[in-house]
């Protein structure tokens, strides 16, 4: 060791168990409560920290008492405001130039201040203030907020990154560790903490980020990768300074393959313009760590664990765990749920170069599904782990954050205790990662009660009736390829013009209008037992018929009836299918201050009667327009419920989609002529390994197919699907054979139209021109541009005029005033065919 490398802090070892995050919402949803009234303005921006340090304080004093060690960084401190993506944009100050209008280039912070020498500020060097901050996450009058997309294939959201060549990028904001200080050393006189910050990697970062608006055509974020690390270096010598043991560097980038850059460069390929040295993820991260581990006189560095959540690193199409294994950072994280799970017997050695000197986390415990873990196999795996993979040492974590789940099973005051038995939310997990931890290191004996516990568990679970129906398991059996197919789309497109007679360019919605805090009130009374069935029920009849009255007024040609009676669009299904469960305070964060209650699909299902024939039928006895019957498709139904593990996901996708087409046959029958089958998460779902993704495709595709297939020609089937990026699944899209299918567009210009066309897709088609994310109401001339583009690409008698998604987040004024512009565009447009 040369004189310039102080090593200063002692090298701790890592924490014999740990977990990867946890949830910041809060068990009865603290933050959502705090952030929306801080935006309603009924609080202060002091308000709002006060009670998000409570409930960070909170968080980590529980995990304490769960289990996880207070003094060594096992404790991950992985709160945030609104998004951990957000909180690196933040951080780095990297506010887009659009949110800084005449705002003078602040200069960068010189080494030796302050911040250079680590100690922490009482002020903080905040360039971003709270306001900039949910400005970026919301918007404002003038600007629409970063774009929302999904974090890999969850049903979490964060905030899009727009990085240009001179988007400001720099150490600006210290919240990370000042969170830090804030455990270590409470103000409120309780329990000190020595937490693990955990923060998304500079590599995941930049891959995640999109070019701002005017970078040069070409121009990757990944350009930018030494400024960020040299922000990151800074960053990590606060933490040290502060007294971190361990950063936790999240880099889910590594293991997909959706990223949009190559993991390694093909052979014999030459690097396109730029840095050559950063155009691969491979390059990137090497010279990421190298730099970030690099030693540099009188500063310090925790020591760094890298995670790398959601899928297999060592693949064929490149070891992406040898990579990481020769960096020079000392811990790596391994999702070893998603990921191949090695055998637990007589295993060769892994032989990758570097492990050596390395901690292995292995993430043996789902950290994004909700059974409770074969904690035996588990151990087992664990000590072959110790065996086999040749590194330092082996400890015990989850697979991803826990963020994906909910809080605590022992808080479900309405669960069937058998069923209660067979689940494992955050806490229990917590606990799950304490017994393996402690079963390897003191012997099984010390745990053989829990490991019993566990066993027998599974095997009431295995055992239990409703796990495996007969009935259900025949008829899923004497399925044959005609359940799958409808009669040639010609034929159906004749028998539905005749039968709808629909003008051209035909204008609709997506299925919900605004969910008011009436409709939510009055159903929260319902579900209390201080509103009778028949009253809630004319409540929804009552919102019904003034959603109707308001799409006539507007001159919409194809009605909806609003799904008011619906709390979740999955949920509300889940609550009447025989197979699944639902929660009381099972909230996971969805966005923001968004969340969802994922139910839990535990056993065979089945639908008892139907469920939403009385709304459609209801809904259409007022109108002498056309109205669209609203169903959520298989895909998306397992995509957002805790799906049982026991079985492929194929054979459960296939039991919700005869569960559904029979509710398509009774619409039908109730003589509603348009059913649409929303698929939502048809792209969440795929696969982020690549050699994955054709047979996923297969099934998810044909799951749809069976939903719909049993529809008369003359009955029109509608699918909607969310999220832009459609690139990769166009020849999914196709192959569901919906009559017209409606997919989010607006925020990037019709983008996805030319691949649709190119790609030969001659159905109907709906792309959104209206951006529901936000309040901002387009102009007639915006939607009109957009409704021109469409109809530039592809042939106009295919073309409908929709919204985005549905309205169920928006207000009535914004929503009137929208659909209003988007009627008034396609009769413009009409008129210039
Ligand atoms: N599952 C799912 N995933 C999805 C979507 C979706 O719609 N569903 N859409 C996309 C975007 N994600 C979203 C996720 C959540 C929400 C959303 O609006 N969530 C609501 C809760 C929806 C809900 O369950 N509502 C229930 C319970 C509402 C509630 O909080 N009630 C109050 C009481 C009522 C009151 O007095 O206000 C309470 O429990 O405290 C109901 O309406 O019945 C929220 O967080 O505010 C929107 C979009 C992608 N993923
Ligand atoms: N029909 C649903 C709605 O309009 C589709 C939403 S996709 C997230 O809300
Ligand atoms: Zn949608």
């Amino acid at each position: 060791m040369t004189d310039n490398t102080v090593p200063a802090a002692p090298r701790a070892d890592f924490p014999r168990a740990t977990v990867l995050g946890y949830p910041r919402i809060g068990r009865r949803r603290e933050l959502k409560r705090a952030l929306e009234s801080y935006w309603a303005g009924t609080t202060t921006a002091d308000d709002l920290e006060r009670t998000s340090r409570d409930l960070r304080l909170t968080t980590v004093r529980r995990l304490v008492d769960l289990g996880l060690d207070p003094g060594t960084g096992a404790v991950p401190n992985s709160f945030s405001l609104y998004d951990q993506v957000l909180d690196v944009t933040a951080t780095l100050g990297a506010v887009p130039a659009r949110f800084r209008p005449g705002r003078e280039e602040r200069p960068v912070a010189p080494a030796g201040t302050e911040r250079g020498t680590g100690k922490h500020l009482a002020e903080p060097p905040s360039e971003v203030s709270t306001e900039t901050y949910f400005a970026l996450a919301r918007g404002t009058a003038e600007q629409p907020p970063l774009e929302l997309t999904k974090w890999f294939d969850t049903n979490y959201h964060y905030l899009v990154p727009e990085i240009g060549p001179d988007t400001p990028i720099r150490f600006a904001d210290d919240r990370i560790v000042r969170e830090f200080a804030e455990a270590a050393d409470p103000s409120d006189g309780g329990t000190p903490v020595v937490t693990r910050p955990v923060i998304v990697g500079p590599v995941t970062y930049l891959l995640l980020s999109k070019p701002e608006d005017g970078a040069p055509e070409g121009f990757s974020p990944l350009r930018r990768l030494d400024d960020v690390v040299a922000a990151y270096r800074e960053l990590l010598a606060a933490l040290a300074a502060a007294g971190a043991p361990w950063v936790q560097l999240d880099e889910p980038a590594l293991v997909s393959d959706l990223i949009g850059a190559p993991f390694d460069a093909t052979p014999g390929s030459t690097d396109g313009p730029g840095r050559p040295d950063t155009t691969t993820v491979s390059d990137a991260v090497r010279r990421a760590y190298a730099a970030l581990t690099a030693p540099s006189p009188g500063t310090d560095r925790p020591q760094i664990l890298v995670a790398a959540p959601f899928g297999e690193l060592r693949r064929a199409s490149g070891d992406r765990l040898a990579l990481l294994a020769g960096t020079d950072v000392e811990a790596i994280a391994l999702d070893l749920v998603r990921g191949a799970t090695p055998p637990t017997e007589g295993t060769a050695a892994w032989n990758v170069p570097g492990l050596a000197s390395k901690t292995l986390v292995a993430g043996v415990i789902d950290g994004h599904n909700i059974w409770r873990a074969d904690l035996t196999s588990r151990l087992d795996l664990l000590e072959s782990l110790r065996r086999t993979t040749g590194a330092r040492t082996v400890t015990v974590g989850t697979s991803t954050s826990l963020l994906h789940v909910p809080h605590d099973v022992d808080d479900e005051p309405r669960l069937d205790p058998a069923l209660a038995g067979w689940l494992a939310f955050a806490d229990q997990k917590v606990g799950e990662v304490v017994t393996l931890a402690r079963g390897l290191d003191a012997g099984r004996p010390e745990v053989q009660e829990q490991l019993d516990a566990a066993t027998a568990a599974r095997t009431g679970r295995a055992g239990a009736a409703g796990v495996v129906v007969p009935e259900v398991r025949e008829r899923l059996a004497g399925l044959t390829d005609a359940d799958f197919t409808r009669a040639p789309y010609t034929d159906r497109a004749a028998a539905q013009r005749t039968r709808l007679s629909l003008p051209p360019l035909p204008t609709t919605t997506i299925g919900s209008f605004p969910q008011t805090t009436e409709i939510r009130t009055a159903r929260a009374a319902w579900t209390r037992g201080d509103l009778t069935d028949a009253d809630y029920e004319a409540r929804i009849r009552q919102e019904v018929a003034s959603v109707v009255a308001l799409q006539e007024e507007l001159g919409l040609d194809v009605l909806v009836h609003g799904e008011p009676e619906r709390n979740d669009m999955v949920q509300y299904f889940a609550e009447r299918l025989a197979g699944f469960t639902t929660t009381v305070n099972g909230w996971v964060q969805s966005y923001g201050s968004r969340c969802v209650r994922p139910p839990i699909l535990w056993g065979d299902v089945s639908r008892p009667e139907p469920i939403t024939v009385p709304w459609a039928t209801y809904a259409a006895s007022l109108t002498d327009k056309p109205v669209k019957g609203m169903l959520t498709g298989p895909v998306t139904i397992l995509a957002w419920s805790f799906v049982r593990d026991d079985q492929p996901l194929a054979d459960t996708a296939n039991q919700v989609a005869l569960a559904l087409r029979d509710e398509v046959t009774d619409l039908e029958g109730a003589g509603i002529g348009i059913v649409q089958v929303d698929e939502a998460a048809l792209r969440e779902l795929l696969p982020l390994d690549a050699a994955a993704q054709p047979a996923y495709l297969d099934w998810s595709v044909r799951s749809f197919r069976l939903t719909t297939s049993g529809a008369a020609p003359a009955t029109q089937i509608h699918t909607h699907l969310c999220y832009s990026e459609f690139g990769d699944i166009v020849g999914a899209i196709d192959d569901l054979d919906a009559d017209v299918t409606s997919v989010e567009a607006a925020r990037s210009r019709m983008e996805i139209v030319p691949g649709l066309a190119s790609a030969g897709y001659a159905r109907g088609i709906g792309p959104g021109v209206w951006d529901i994310h936000s309040p901002r109401v387009p102009s007639g001339g915006e939607v009109s541009d957009l409704l021109k583009l469409a109809v530039a690409e592809i042939d106009p008698r295919l073309v409908w005029v929709n919204p985005d998604c549905g309205l169920k987040t928006r207000g009535y004024d914004e929503t009137r005033a929208s659909l209003a512009n988007l009627v008034a565009a396609a009769r413009e447009v009409r008129g210039s065919l």
